[in-house]
């Protein structure tokens, strides 16, 4: 390609609300341009590297037994009714109306319709399993579109959906795509874990694991094991430690609660200056409402409350911290004052609490704390469980020495044993040997493969631009010539240019009339992994190879470059 004809700009400065590196690179880069908020355009050297992406996972679903097709952005509403998912989503998914005035959404994933489509087209277990997959355009209207690609209204999704008997056959088919997108994500060159999570909004009986890009501007924290494979989201990641840690204030068990005067003191920190003690031997009470239900959560006040967990345990649809005004409503709820002692509504007692001995609590009266209270003695223990956060530095759950380590990712693949949630709403029914009617066992497996492109680039760049690796770079070779006036550089630079071409090698030609400086400033931004530059040498038909990555430069005779160029093309990542 020569770059005096390519439909691209490089930007050199970035809009002021990209915020994050890759943001800023793919605008400045000229890979992306924004439409509306969270909508963007792929300019042609940003669709060669999403192209590339979607390759790879084409191949390796492909390769996995799984079959692409490729199914409508346009969902009738009723299949959405019928699944009694579109009550359950609100502005996030975008409803329209048709001429004729029937409702439809864009799809923001295709459960519903994978269903019925599959429940039409197979009726015996002698068809099944099967996996069937799409790469296809999503539509989610986030309410805060942000860092470009990572959170977009309108983005490129891989979702599969498997089809099977039994659960077995749900186990055999999950861990075949899991092991897909362990081969997909290491082709990309990408730094990625796959952890265990929470299944979210799909709901799903069986396991889930989501697949997270390392980085620092990742929305999710895994705690991952320094020893041991174990790696969670936070959102699900369980403690070792259930020892009651040193500093903890220990006293015989006949001290009783004692209700004690603590004028304003309202808060953790303030609690902690006035009365010199730690955070460890308070116990933090906070009043939720889970669907329609008032419940209080305490924990020790050195943790943080984790929601996902609570919601779980109560299998509600939604919980929200209850906030002054519904505190307002709620009999025996002193705010600031709040405690886990004799409210009039269950309280989720974390177990870290409930081998306290002796903790410092609100005392459901306005101005007043209570003392020595033993939560074994005074508390009802009816709810106890995991509803906190781990912290890091805690003991692994899985293994004895391994203490858990966090990092923030970038979620890029989530696998999901969904069960029958959606075979049986929409009836996705077969028949066994015997005759008999049953329901289809289903997974999904969904891949950011838009976001791919931020996760790869938030791992792969430097102060001047992007470093793609060679699996993913819109050209594998960038043939710069340093100044097209000169005849003699120019000449070596077109054989050159035809030469890579007859090879087979991508190559992106510079053969603008500018500076040195603007193309190498503009190759730096682009980040194609291996750039030839032709200048002074070119009397001795010498050209001069640098490796984007590496500076490292190396001075050959235009005969030996293919080589050379090939031999970098397999190496380099
Ligand atoms: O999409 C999934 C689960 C899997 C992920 C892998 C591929 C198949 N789907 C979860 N999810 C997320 N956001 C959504 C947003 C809207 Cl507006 C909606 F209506 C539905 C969903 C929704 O169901
Ligand atoms: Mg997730």
């Amino acid at each position: 390609m020569r770059q005096s004809t390519l439909f691209h700009n490089t930007l050199r400065e970035s809009p002021s609300d990209a915020e994050v590196v890759s943001h800023q690179l793919m605008l400045r880069a000229g890979f992306i341009r924004q439409l509306a908020a969270g909508i963007y355009t792929y300019m042609p050297l940003g669709r060669r590297v999403l192209r590339k992406a979607e390759q790879i996972v084409r191949e390796e679903m492909d390769r996995a037994g799984a079959q692409e097709l490729l199914m409508p952005a346009m969902q009738p509403a009723e299949l959405w009714k019928e699944s009694g998912r579109y009550s359950q989503y609100g502005p996030e998914l975008i409803r329209l109306r048709d001429r004729h005035d029937r409702e439809f959404a864009l799809g923001p994933t295709h459960e519903e319709v994978i269903t019925s489509l599959v429940t039409n087209e197979i009726n015996s277990y002698r068809r099944l399993p099967v996996t069937l997959y799409q790469i296809q355009t999503k539509f989610r209207d986030e309410r805060r579109p942000r860092f470009g690609l990572l959170r977009g209204r309108e983005f490129l999704m891989k979702d599969a959906y498997s089809f099977d008997t039994d659960w077995k056959g749900l186990d055999r088919s999950y861990w075949n795509m899991f092991h897909a997108y362990q081969r997909i994500f290491t082709r990309l060159g990408i730094n990625f874990r796959a952890v265990e999570a929470d299944a979210g909004t799909i709901g799903g009986e069986g396991g889930t694991h989501e697949f997270m890009a390392l980085a620092d501007i990742g929305e999710d924290t895994i705690a991952a094991c320094t020893c041991c494979d174990y790696a969670a989201n936070l959102e699900k990641a369980e403690s070792g430690t259930t020892d009651i840690p040193d500093g903890q204030m220990i006293s015989d068990d006949d001290t009783e609660v004692e209700k004690f005067y603590t004028p304003e003191i309202k808060t953790i920190e303030q609690l902690v200056q006035s009365l010199q003690i730690s955070p460890m031997d308070i116990i933090k009470t906070v009043v939720f409402i889970a669907d329609d239900k008032v419940v209080a959560v305490a924990v020790r006040g050195d943790h943080e409350i984790n929601e996902i967990k609570v919601k779980n345990y109560l299998g509600a649809q939604d919980i929200v911290i209850a906030d002054s005004e519904a505190l307002a409503k709620i009999s025996g709820v002193t705010v600031g004052f709040i405690g886990p002692m004799d409210l009039p509504f269950p309280v989720l007692v974390d177990h870290t609490v409930a081998h306290m001995t002796s903790g410092i609590a609100g005392a459901n009266e306005l101005n007043h704390h209570v003392r020595n209270l033993y939560p074994i003695r005074d508390l009802e223990l009816t709810h106890v469980g995991d509803f906190r956060n781990v912290t890091e530095g805690e003991k692994c759950p899985r293994c004895e020495e391994g203490i858990l380590k966090f990092n923030r990712g970038i979620e890029i693949g989530h696998v999901f044993k969904l069960g029958t949630k959606y075979s049986e709403q929409l009836g996705a029914t077969f028949l066994d040997p015997s005759g008999k009617e049953q329901t289809m066992i289903m997974g999904c497996y969904g891949i950011g493969v838009s976001r791919i492109l931020s996760a790869v680039i938030e791992q792969n760049h430097d102060d001047n631009g992007v470093i793609w690796p060679t699996t993913l770079a819109p050209f594998q070779v960038h043939l710069i010539p340093i100044s097209i006036k000169d005849d003699k550089q120019t000449e070596l630079a077109q054989k050159l240019y035809h030469l890579l071409l007859e090879n087979g090698i991508e190559v992106l030609m510079d053969d603008r009339d500018e500076r040195p400086g603007v193309k190498f400033k503009d190759s730096d931004l682009i980040g194609i992994p291996i750039r030839i530059i032709v200048g002074k040498g070119a009397e001795q038909e010498h050209v001069e190879i640098t490796l984007r990555k590496h500076n490292v430069k190396e001075s050959l005779h235009v005969d030996d470059a293919i080589a050379r160029i090939n031999e970098l093309v397999k190496s380099i990542h």
